[in-house]
């Protein structure tokens, strides 16, 4: 099972690479990454295994975040919120974003990552609803769109398959700049 020692931190240059597309069948070491990335999420959501085993909470792990430059993550949304509607749990390998709205979305508290050990204040424009292509553990092809919070985490973990990092998306000059067609939600 993962710990945090396991999860590269900023300035670990496996971070800042382009992941290799996954190749099926699934080798077993490949299948045990996604199994061991959604596991981490699954005890992480838990408050006692969480302090029990000293992690951090996480609703998204990018095979980067845990030093294997592959293209493979796992998305947990968790089970309380609106997602109540559309809880989205997934190992997504050689996941591509196929459309964006033209819409955009933000957290209004910013967003964090399991790779970054400080605060970046700002607001981080993604796209508020995506349609991403994906396979999954056992190589089936899934097309999916997602909305709002899912969309945001989806885009956080395939942004690592790219090497970039939220903070990459922050305005330099006005952190917490708005434009009039972003919307902004917790
Ligand atoms: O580092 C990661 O990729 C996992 C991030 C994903 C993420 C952060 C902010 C916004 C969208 C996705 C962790 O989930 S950060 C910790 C966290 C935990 C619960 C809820 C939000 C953020
Ligand atoms: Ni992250």
């Amino acid at each position: 099972m993962y710990l945090m020692k396991d999860i590269t931190r900023e300035g670990n240059p496996v971070l800042r690479n382009q992941t290799k597309p996954v190749k099926f069948p699934l080798s077993d070491e490949d299948r045990e990454l996604g199994e061991k990335m959604m596991k981490y999420l699954e005890v992480s959501q838990d408050p006692e295994l969480c302090k029990k085993y000293h992690l951090r909470a996480g609703v998204g792990l990018a095979a980067p975040q845990v030093g294997q430059s592959k293209s493979m993550a796992a998305v947990l949304t968790p089970p309380e919120g609106e997602d109540q509607k559309s809880p989205f749990k997934a190992i997504m390998i050689n996941p591509v974003i196929i459309s964006n709205s033209v819409q955009r979305g933000a957290l209004t508290e910013g967003e964090g990552c399991l790779s970054v050990d400080r605060d970046v204040p700002g607001f981080v424009p993604r796209a508020d609803r995506i349609t991403v292509k994906y396979q999954d553990l056992e190589g089936k092809e899934h097309k999916i769109r997602l909305k709002h919070y899912p969309a945001i985490i989806a885009q956080h973990e395939i942004d690592h398959l790219h090497g970039m990092l939220f903070y990459d998306h922050i305005n330099k000059n006005d952190p917490f700049s708005k434009t009039e067609d972003e919307v902004f939600f917790d």
